[in-house]
């Protein structure tokens, strides 16, 4: 299996702070995998160490079997807000983006990609819609026909039909090339439709993380009569557990055989797998931390 993505021990920190530690990590080459995670979890800094824009403070980090900066010509990056310039037209920016990429530029790509989305060619980008933007950063992204697409938040300003259409728009452009996508999002249900390879970033470290159908297939959620903390046949891990006086509703990781039939098991959704990992981030902050000092 090729990887496209395989990080090891990978750690970058802002002064003291880690923003992502000990992160292993390794996303199969033509999968459409989702960057999830609270705010504040790594994804921005992970995606940064990917495209080589931030280098590591500890492990490493390969992009196709390579370091980042020489596998830049084969990755496409759209950044978090879409960043254009906004007093250049979409077909000036497709202009430009040949220039800065001679190697392989596919600017019919781009041209034909806007025209089938209405987009006008010879309009400022800064008044484009937010939509309309971030179809343009995909378009410039997609015409570098790149081996590795990666998405910082790009449907996070869009409204929910513009965010289908992104969504749509890229998984047809990637069905077409192969192309591995990592995208980092909030939107879980928009990435239930769309992605088959999952990521799940919890206080700078990697929490979850595999395929969409083996996260799926490999959690239930339990229902059954109030339980204590014994261990149930079927199950690996309890991954979150509440109570009410008379029943006990388990999120739960399965393990080898069968669940005890005393359980109910219900299928579960991508949102309740991860939020019900998610589920212990809240940082408590205790009260004194406020306090201001006399
Ligand atoms: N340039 C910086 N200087 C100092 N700290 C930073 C810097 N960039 C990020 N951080 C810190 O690193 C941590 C991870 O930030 P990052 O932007 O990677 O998170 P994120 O998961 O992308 O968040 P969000 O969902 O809010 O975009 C946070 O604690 C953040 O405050």
């Amino acid at each position: 299996m090729e990887l496209a993505v395989e990080a090891a021990a990978l750690g970058k920190r802002y002064g003291r702070t880690w923003a992502l530690r000990d992160c292993a990590l390794e996303v199969p080459a033509g999968r459409i995998a989702a960057l999830v995670g609270p705010n504040g979890a790594g994804k921005t800094t992970l995606l940064h160490l990917v495209v080589g824009l931030l280098e590591p403070d500890a492990g490493e980090v390969r992009v196709f079997g390579r370091e980042p900066r020489s596998a830049l010509p084969d990755i496409g990056f759209v950044a978090q807000d879409t960043p254009l310039y906004r007093d250049f037209t979409a077909a000036e920016l497709v202009t430009m983006g040949g220039k800065l990429n001679r190697r392989r530029w596919d600017a019919a790509l781009a041209r034909d990609r806007l025209a089938v989305l209405g987009i006008p060619p010879d309009k400022p980008v800064g008044k484009l819609s937010g939509g309309q933007r971030a179809q343009v950063a995909l378009a410039l992204a997609l015409a570098k026909r790149p081996r590795l697409l990666l998405l910082d938040e790009p449907i996070a300003s869009l409204d929910p039909l513009a965010r289908r259409e992104f969504m749509q728009t890229l998984m047809g452009a990637v069905a077409e090339s192969g192309t591995t996508v990592l995208l980092s999002s909030h939107l879980l249900a928009d990435l239930e439709r769309s992605c088959d390879h999952l990521v799940v970033l919890q206080r700078s470290h990697v929490r979850l993380a595999g395929s969409v159908d083996e996260l799926l297939a490999g959690h239930c959620t339990l229902t059954g009569p109030r339980a204590g903390s014994e261990s149930i046949a079927g199950v690996a891990e309890v991954v979150r557990a509440s109570h009410t006086e008379r029943q006990s509703t388990l999120l739960v990781r399965r393990g080898a055989g069968p669940i005890d039939p005393l359980w109910t098991e219900h299928a579960v959704t991508l949102e309740d797998v991860v939020l019900g990992y998610l589920a212990d981030a809240e940082i408590r902050v205790p009260a004194s931390a406020w306090e201001v000092p006399a």
